[in-house]
């Protein structure tokens, strides 16, 4: 079974209007709230693409209860560790553009790390583990390494969307996915992409040093796949963008979705990149009939990394 992993969850407060004064009292023309973080949008994605998922993480106070009661009201399952503090509220501005201000999340006992790790630990050679989403500032850059240690114990395979150090330290175990957006990339290699086709060599590098298979989303330029054997360009639908928070989630759990119907690739690379567009397309995450309506506005080209196109 798949399980999603929010080590960091939040309520996501998602307030519209049409400009921001800084520094003067704005009213909100509409606000929602949604149970949010990496993990558990895969796993809301997931379910609505009818496939199980069991969210796991940290939880505490109010709004770690707002977001496990949520879940559960979407017959998805979920065990957290409960925590002392309150589980952060992040606030999403959609004027023109998008603004993001997100917290820094409660801190975490030993002892809740301790009872995480042996949540983990119970996952077995059946189970995939998505580690997803920034981790709370008491915990070390090896957090997500120590986590993936044990997957590799158990045989439990494992994908990780995640930035720097803790992307960085997971590769030698050999995630099976891995989904940075093309800032993250550039930031690890410490340039700058302006089309899909200059990632490839980046890409291949996270293959070298150790990923299976490599999405890095460009937003509304396109996303790219790179594993050992081939790389793939794919287009992206026009459409107007509503809010892409939970885009690159919405990616992965497509991915994994029709990974587990098809076996194949490329045709999973195409229904990611479909689920994203869906989720920047709609308020909110998307439905399963959104992302298979822009299947077929999704063209997929296979570049071949021994030359030949
Ligand atoms: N302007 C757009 N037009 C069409 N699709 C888009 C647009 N922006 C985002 N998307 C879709 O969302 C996917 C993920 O976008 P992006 O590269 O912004 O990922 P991300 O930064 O990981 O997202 P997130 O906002 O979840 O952190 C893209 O590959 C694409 O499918
Ligand atoms: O602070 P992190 O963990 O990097 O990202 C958290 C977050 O921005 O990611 C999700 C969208 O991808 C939102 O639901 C959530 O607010």
């Amino acid at each position: 079974m798949i399980h999603t992993l929010t080590l960091n969850p939040s309520v996501d407060y998602i307030l519209e209007l049409d400009e921001i004064i800084v520094g003067g009292l704005n009213r909100i023309q509409h606000d929602t709230k949604f149970p949010g973080g990496k993990g558990i949008n895969v796993s809301r994605v997931l379910n609505r693409m009818d496939v199980k998922s069991k969210a796991l993480g940290f939880a505490g106070g109010f709004t770690g209860e707002y977001i496990v009661d949520c879940l559960n009201k979407e017959n998805i399952q979920t065990d957290f560790v409960q925590v002392a503090d309150d589980t952060r509220i992040n606030v999403k501005i959609k004027t023109k553009t998008e603004t993001e201000i997100n917290a820094k999340g409660p801190a975490i006992s030993g002892r809740n790390f301790e009872d995480l790790k042996n949540k983990i630990r119970s996952l077995s050679e059946d189970d995939l583990l998505v580690l997803a989403g920034s981790i709370p500032s008491t915990l070390p850059e090896s957090t997500y390494e120590e986590l993936v240690r044990i997957c590799l114990e158990n045989g439990t395979a494992f994908v990780v969307d995640a930035e720097g150090e803790l992307l960085k330290k997971v590769l030698p175990y050999k995630p099976f996915l891995i989904k940075p957006n093309h800032h993250e990339l550039g930031d690890l290699f410490k340039t700058e992409f302006t089309s899909a086709k200059e990632v490839i060599p980046y890409g291949q590098k996270l293959v070298e040093m150790g990923a299976q298979n490599v999405i890095v989303s460009l937003a509304g330029k396109g996303a790219v796949l790179i594993s050992d054997e081939a790389a793939y360009i794919s287009s992206v639908p026009n459409g107007e963008v509503k809010s892409s928070v939970g885009a690159g989630d919405s990616m992965v759990a497509g991915f994994l979705a029709a990974y587990e119907k098809n076996k194949n690739i490329e045709k999973a690379f195409q229904y990611s990149v479909a689920s994203g567009s869906a989720t920047a397309f709609s308020l909110g995450l998307c439905t399963k009939e959104k992302a298979e309506e822009l299947l077929s506005q999704v063209s997929i080209e296979k570049v071949s990394l021994k030359g030949e196109i």
